[in-house]
């Protein structure tokens, strides 16, 4: 009994000094060292805990995700590991993805570009270390936004897994190499695209949708093609030179890397042409904006955060596209039409949505508010026939950097085109001084001089083919005589443009 009480408090007093202990220890923890013994124990903690996992498992890995961050732009490093991995996983992997890349010439017509395709890992050397790529994905989250078509699609990733004792190498070396090699690939591969923002019919599935829809650009037309004075053209061909070697100049001044061009004239001056000739000579891609398709002004944001560097973004007939022949609403206005577009009865439902309510300040924002300066190195350009509608704020200097007018066929456009066409020199023809002089007192735009000088059988020689646009001139001479009525009415007819130079 005694025994059993002597133990009781032997165990009493212990419990009270156990207690007393942690007390001490406690406040010594929380009050005085603590932060240096508690990050002491946790590093030495961590040290064993990595060696340990080192033991078990001595590699380490690097993930290249397709959208990083914000997910608004596809992340730069994605695609050149993408654009690497088309030579370097070609040899090994199972299972592969092909798309058609850029025909330079006749024998890459039946090329295809390689990567690999979903699931696929594959093993690379560089200098002497081996590493292993993968590719691999993860589905949306559960909360993507709608409307946001990089939140909606599963999210791509690439990964790097290599040994431990790779890892400076793989980290300082190997990487930088992957990411030159895949803009190196990328350059080689590149084909130029059209792009439209007119949707295909049953291509949404609702589930990943694309806003922009391409083809390949394989456009002939090229500066050397393009009948102008040839001081004008050289002025353009300088114009684009000093933007694309824009880059110090435009980070200098602090102005985004973007350039404003107007082309204007009458139909069939070679406004789209000239389009075509400077995406050749540029090495663009082209966006053609449907702007009539463009319901609101954040879809319109959305098309161009969607659209890449390197590229012209083409508004053509803006004029027709959108009313800008009055003032810009003020916001309650533009509220307004909102509401009453919300309100309107649903019978005339269909007809309101598919009207676009793109304004004239949307546009404006478009081209130099803030969101246009995402992406570099970027032309919009604007077509019209009637340059005189624009508004003045759409077409100021900023906006429209660069306003160039097309205009009727002149001697040195028509020996130009008489030349390409006609594939001889006619100058000496009796018949060219006779268009020379008729050009003088006619305007014809160069997509009907270019029409009658283009042979139409085999019998067809340069004599006749002057002759022939000889007689229309001529006769667009007697209609410019007529009275104004007249002539109006057999244009309408004829949809031919002729017009009568002053004074004629
Ligand atoms: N200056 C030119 N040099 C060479 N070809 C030309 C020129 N202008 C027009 N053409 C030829 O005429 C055709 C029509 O030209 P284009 O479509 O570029 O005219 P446009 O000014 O854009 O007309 P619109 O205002 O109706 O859109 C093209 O096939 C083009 O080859
Ligand atoms: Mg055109």
């Amino acid at each position: 009994m005694m025994d059993a009480l002597a133990a009781y408090s032997w165990f009493g007093q212990l419990s009270v000094l156990v207690s007393v202990v942690a007390v001490c220890w406690t406040m010594v923890w929380q009050n005085l060292e603590h932060i240096r013994l508690q990050q002491f124990f946790a590093r030495n903690f961590n040290r064993r805990a990595r060696r340990l996992a080192a033991m078990v498992d001595p590699f380490l890995s690097v993930t290249f995700e397709e959208y990083e961050g914000g997910r608004i732009k596809s992340s730069d490093a994605f695609k050149e590991v993408r654009s690497y991995l088309t030579t370097a996983s070609t040899r090994d992997v199972r299972h592969l993805r092909a798309e058609c890349g850029a025909e330079r010439d006749a024998a890459d017509k039946d090329k295809l570009v390689l990567s690999m395709a979903k699931g696929e890992e594959v093993a690379v050397t560089f200098r002497g270390a081996t590493v292993w790529w993968s590719a691999d994905s993860t589905p949306p989250p559960r909360d993507a936004i709608p409307w946001y078509r990089a939140s909606r699609s599963e999210r791509r990733f690439f990964r790097l897994e290599f040994h431990e004792s790779h890892r400076d190498l793989v980290l300082n070396d190997y990487i930088p190499h992957v990411r030159r090699e895949g803009r190196a690939i990328m350059v080689k591969n590149r084909q130029r695209r059209l792009y439209t923002n007119i949707h295909r019919e049953g291509f949404d599935d609702g589930w990943y949708e694309e806003v922009w829809t391409h083809v390949p650009f394989d456009h002939p037309k090229t500066f050397d093609k393009l009948a102008m004075d040839p001081a004008k053209k050289k002025e353009i061909i300088d114009d684009l030179e000093m933007f694309r070697n824009g880059k110090k100049y435009h980070n200098r001044v602090g102005k985004p890397w973007k350039r404003g061009y107007l082309l204007y004239g009458p139909p069939g001056t070679g406004k789209s042409t000239m389009v075509a000739a400077i995406a050749n000579y540029l090495d663009y891609d082209v966006y053609d904006f449907e702007l009539t398709s463009v319901k609101t002004n954040t879809e319109l944001r959305k098309l161009l955060i969607e659209t890449k560097s390197k590229s012209i973004m083409v508004f053509e007939d803006i004029d027709c596209s959108l009313d800008l022949t009055g003032k810009r609403k003020s916001k309650e206005e533009e509220d307004k039409d909102d509401d009453e577009e919300k309100s309107a009865d649903p019978r005339g439902a269909s007809k309101k949505d598919t009207k676009s309510k793109v304004t004239l300040s949307g546009l404006l924002n478009f081209i130099d508010g803030l969101w246009s300066a995402c992406g570099e190195e970027r032309l919009i350009v604007f077509t019209t026939n009637h340059v005189e509608k624009l508004d003045p704020a759409l077409i100021r200097t900023g906006r429209m950097d660069k306003k160039i007018e097309m205009s009727y066929c002149d001697a040195e456009s028509f020996r130009f085109l008489a030349r390409m066409h006609l594939d001889e020199d006619v100058e000496g023809h009796e018949l060219f001084g006779v268009t020379k002089a008729l050009l003088q007192e006619v305007n014809m735009v160069p997509v009907d001089v270019g029409e009658h000088l283009t042979r139409k059988s085999v019998d067809d020689d340069a004599g006749s083919c002057l002759a022939r646009l000889v007689m229309a001139l001529e006769k667009a001479k007697e209609e410019a005589a007529k009275p104004p009525e007249a002539l109006q009415a057999e244009e309408d007819g004829k949809g031919v443009v002729v017009e009568a130079k002053d004074g004629n």
